[in-house]
């Protein structure tokens, strides 16, 4: 049950001269921080700026160095952290191997009966996804391993929630992996959390939600808070330069393809259907960022799947190509090793002669993309050991640094900064000119705005193509609901 009344007088919580340093990293610096019952507080910052390792000392997982957190009046958390305080984690906490109804077991055991537990955990864990997320189709019986990332996320998000007394639920880049109507659904249970006088922190990289939905705003940066403002007197520009670091103007004017350029070679082909059941294909060829658009989960991800299986049943692609996931914990990090290892492990033939590894030349193409991309950590860091976004940013640099010709790209940004997003939109455009391919699935509609070319997919099938300044938000939408004969036409 929540808190349906104010009963404290000032801050549930406040942070004091937090100080946190896992070896060398001083991950926080000196946080002073408080938060209000009855706020939504939003938290910004480039990737590394301290914002996880925040929320963990908040929730009372992790102790400080020094500094304090007061939590209503309360300074030593308890073996559980603080009471009445819930994450949903950036990573995700679910164990793969459990069903969903397990999972909420585990994590809410304290307020479960010992009777039926098993009962009451499927009951609580349906009406609480149903009342966040109507229509999610997720079943308490389901292995979480099975589930999209999409359908994990929302797991996530119930699982935090389900508590007998919640006073403070903090929310680490819950939407990264959501589509767009989960994302607004979300946000109405926010307000209605806030309204009934919950606290609630929500970390995230897409500056538009936290300006629609948080009341005040945090900016972090080198692991401390560097500024705060009331949400309704920025605007997305001014928490851009308040987190530091250039605006890097992006051509995102995409594709101008001359016809000559559309005789270019095909990288690669996929036999498909139209939603009309016509027969079409997916092509993509050589030098154009082709863009995989849509809802999530129409398909985009299995044309990803064929082209990276490789050539075979019609599909066609050459050997060298890489792909980049989305889903860094499960297909992404190569979690013993290190950052260099983890960078060069698909160069490493390449870079190589005759057979033997040029230790030099894989040391300078790693300090060379730590570079470009601002990977915070370090070439010798375990990859495990760097923030999210940082460790996503040594996936991508992982592929552009092979000599793939095609590079399959499956929502390969999620949580990374806006400014590296920046660079890496640049980067993208850079090397198709050089002639690489890049097919590119996005969840954010917006980001195929920096393709050549998009196909709109739905039901596994092609709604449409568009082209150059075509690829707007709008248009994708409007093709993916469209009529099957208006949107093929
Ligand atoms: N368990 C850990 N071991 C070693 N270093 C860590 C650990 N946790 C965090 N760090 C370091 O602390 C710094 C802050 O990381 P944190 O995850 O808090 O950043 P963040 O702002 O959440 O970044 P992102 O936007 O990428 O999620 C990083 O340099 C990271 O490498």
């Amino acid at each position: 049950m929540m808190n349906k009344k104010v009963t404290d007088r000032g801050p549930l919580v406040r942070v004091s001269h937090a100080v946190k340093t896992y070896g060398p990293t001083t991950a926080l610096s000196g946080v002073n921080l408080h938060v209000n019952s009855g706020e939504v507080l939003g938290i910004v910052g480039h990737n590394g700026a301290g914002k996880s390792t925040l929320m963990r000392m908040l929730c009372g997982i992790e102790s400080l160095d020094s500094g304090s957190i007061d939590f209503a009046g309360m300074s030593t958390r308890g073996r559980n952290g603080f009471p009445d305080v819930r994450m949903a984690y950036q990573e995700g906490s679910l164990a793969l191997e459990l069903s969903v109804k397990d999972n909420i077991f585990m994590s809410s055991s304290r307020w479960m009966p010992r009777l039926h537990w098993h009962r009451f955990a499927a009951d609580r864990a349906s009406a609480r996804l149903n009342e966040i997320f109507p229509e999610n189709g997720i079943k308490p019986a389901d292995f979480v391993d099975d589930l999209p990332i999409s359908d994990r996320q929302m797991v996530e998000i119930a699982r935090a929630t389900i508590t007998d007394k919640l006073r403070l639920l903090i929310l680490d880049e819950p939407t990264e992996s959501l589509g767009r109507e989960a994302v607004e659904q979300l946000y109405t249970y926010v307000r209605k959390l806030r309204d009934q006088n919950v606290a609630i922190v929500l970390v995230s990289h897409r500056l538009r939600e936290i300006l629609s939905v948080c009341t005040r705003i945090a900016v972090m940066k080198d692991g401390a808070v560097s500024s705060i403002c009331n949400a309704e007197d920025v605007t997305e520009r001014d928490l851009f330069l308040a987190m530091g670091g250039e605006v890097v103007a992006v051509d995102a004017s995409g594709g101008h393809q001359s016809a000559n350029e559309a005789n270019r070679p095909v990288a690669a082909r996929v036999p498909m259907e139209t939603v009309d059941g016509e027969p079409a294909e997916f092509i993509a060829r050589e030098g154009e960022v082709v863009g995989l658009a849509g809802i999530a989960g129409q398909g985009q991800e299995r044309v990803l799947e064929r082209l990276w299986r490789g050539a075979r049943n019609d599909v066609e692609i050459g050997l060298k190509r890489a792909y980049v996931p989305g889903d860094r914990q499960r297909s992404g990090i190569l979690p013993l090793w290190n950052v260099a290892s983890n960078l060069t492990i698909s160069a490493l033939a390449g870079l190589s002669r005759r057979g033997i590894r040029q230790t030099d030349r894989e040391g300078e193409l790693v300090a060379n993309w730590i570079d470009r991309l601002k990977i915070r950590g370090g070439a010798a860091a375990a990859i495990t050991g760097l923030s999210g976004g940082n460790q996503q940013k040594v996936i991508v640099a992982r592929a552009f640094a092979s000599d793939a010709k095609t590079i399959l790209l499956d929502d390969p940004f999620r949580g990374v900064d806006i400014h590296t997003k920046a660079e890496l939109y640049q980067l993208i455009r850079t090397e198709a000119e050089k002639g690489r391919t890049i097919i590119w699935y996005s969840s954010e509609n917006s980001e195929m705005q920096h393709c050549d070319r998009a196909y709109v997919l739905r039901a596994n099938k092609i709604a449409g193509q568009l082209q150059g300044a075509q690829i707007t938000d709008e248009r994708i939408i409007a093709m993916s609901f469209a009529e099957a004969k208006d949107a093929a036409a």
